[in-house]
């Protein structure tokens, strides 16, 4: 009987034991994946950094150079200072497209001594109308390695460094370190928070570009201590329905020409500090009437998620969530806030800031909301909410609106308050309020908001 019950307590321990076996095997798999996966993030971009090598320090013009760029050397505000910042200076372009090529020719042919070009794309032959630097001949290449080739006929002398690849969360910030100037010639929306993000943290000025049909706008973002960051203007991406590309909505090539070129140009007044940069200003073009308008954007937003003196993005995140939700998405991330009037401040702050377009009022009194406001607050004090007259003005400015309507005060009382109004008044409108308000907000999301 005991030899018996050894027996079978041997056949269990070699089966566990084959088990043991088993699982250290999956594991020992998933280590080696897991090393490959680390081996190649380490490595992304590594062919870029062969050429990442130090940049030579110019002292001097050459004879050549002096041939080459005697039209702009006896510019005034240029002159051999200008033209030896240029050739000392490495400027990143991110999209060879239809912006990219015209700015990359010119500030090639300028003498901006390195040049960075980025794009993962290949060259097609509906790129061929606008993106002058490809050819017929190179359709099927990477769209910077065909850029390279025409540039470097252009202009030997500039040393271009080829980042055949997509820019993104992982690779931004150590590709955009080895450079001055950052010009934005990308075609998505996604794009454009990661490089603002990624420049406003390195501290690095981004001239931002777009064109559509046969209009184009163009600006300069972290621009010195007052310039604006895009998010400034645009805290919250649009829905995604709202965009459209060059492919849906067409472009003229004469169009992205124009802004391209005066980005090269921005970048130039940038590098040899010269002129009016363009910051803080956009500059509209309207191909149509043939006009350039210059509208004036706001300064630095004091309450900007990125570049304020406290900010609540610290990193790069990942942009295609941040950009890519769809209208059904945002109902989702709503529905998985409940049909409740309430939400805690770190769903707010993990849902819906960054992500769900709304309304947020801080219903406290204007002197409280002096002393401290969360990111894009607006202020309607609860006594305004009350008052019918206004909440009928109100009623009129939400018309056709459907944003979501956030409501915080100090604690989260005043707050109840004004959406049990409200929700009396608009009982079809979504209207939630933060539970233990900004109190809740300083424990849990951000502890140097100010608490009082
Ligand atoms: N994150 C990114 N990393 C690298 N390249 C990018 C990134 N985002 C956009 N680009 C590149 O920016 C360029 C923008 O060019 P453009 O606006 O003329 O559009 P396109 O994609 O070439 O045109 P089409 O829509 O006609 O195919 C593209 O070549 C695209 O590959």
């Amino acid at each position: 009987m005991i030899a018996a019950a050894a027996d079978s307590f041997e056949v269990e321990k070699a089966k566990l034991c084959r088990k043991i076996a088993e699982l250290q095997a999956a594991l020992n798999a998933k280590d080696q994946k897991l090393r490959e996966l680390q081996t190649r993030a380490d490595n992304y971009g590594a062919e870029d950094e062969v050429q990442f090598a130090p940049r030579d320090k110019h002292e001097a013009l050459s004879n050549d150079d002096i041939a080459r760029y005697s039209r702009q050397l006896i510019l005034t505000d240029f002159g051999v200072s200008g033209q030896l910042k240029l050739k000392n200076s490495a400027v990143l372009i991110v999209g060879m497209g239809g912006l990219g090529c015209p700015a990359a020719q010119y500030l090639a042919s300028a003498g901006c001594g390195n040049l960075g070009l980025v794009d993962y794309d290949q060259v097609e032959r509906s790129n061929l109308h606008r993106q002058t630097l490809h050819t017929v001949s190179r359709c099927g290449m990477s769209k910077a390695e065909s850029a390279r080739i025409a540039l470097l006929e252009l202009n030997p002398h500039c040393r271009i460094i080829c980042h055949s690849h997509l820019l993104n969360s992982f690779n931004a910030m150590h590709i955009i370190r080895a450079y001055d100037v950052v010009l934005d010639c990308s075609d998505n929306v996604a794009t454009r928070y990661l490089l603002n993000d990624a420049c406003s943290m390195l501290q690095r000025p981004l001239v931002s570009g777009s064109a559509l049909k046969l209009d184009g706008q163009l600006t300069v973002y972290c621009y010195g201590e007052h310039g604006p960051c895009y998010r400034c203007i645009y805290p919250v991406p649009p829905p995604p329905e709202a965009v459209t590309n060059c492919g849906d909505g067409g472009v003229l090539g004469a169009v992205t020409g124009t802004i391209g070129a005066m980005q090269a140009l921005e970048a130039i007044k940038v590098i040899v500090g010269f002129g009016d940069v363009l910051a803080g200003r956009m500059l509209i073009f309207d191909g149509n009437s043939c006009q350039f308008r210059n509208i004036k954007i706001r300064g630095k937003r004091p309450n900007c998620h990125l570049c304020s003196a406290q900010p609540l993005i610290t990193g790069l995140i990942d942009y295609e969530l941040f950009c890519g939700m769809n209208a059904n998405d945002k109902d989702n991330a709503l529905q998985l806030l409940g049909p409740e009037q309430r939400i805690k401040v770190l769903d707010y702050h993990n849902l819906v800031a960054q992500t769900v377009p709304h309304l947020l009022l801080d219903v406290r009194a204007p002197a409280e909301f002096e002393i401290c406001q969360l990111p894009d607050a607006t202020n309607v004090p609860l006594a305004q909410i009350l008052d019918d007259s206004y909440i009928q003005r109100f009623a009129e400015q939400l018309k056709n609106k459907q944003y979501p309507i956030f409501v915080v005060c100090r604690r989260g009382n005043d707050s109840q308050i004004a959406v049990q109004h409200m929700k009396a008044r608009f009982p079809d409108h979504s209207i939630r309020d933060l539970e233990d308000g900004l109190h809740g907000w300083t424990k849990l999301v951000d502890q140097n908001f100010p608490i009082y």
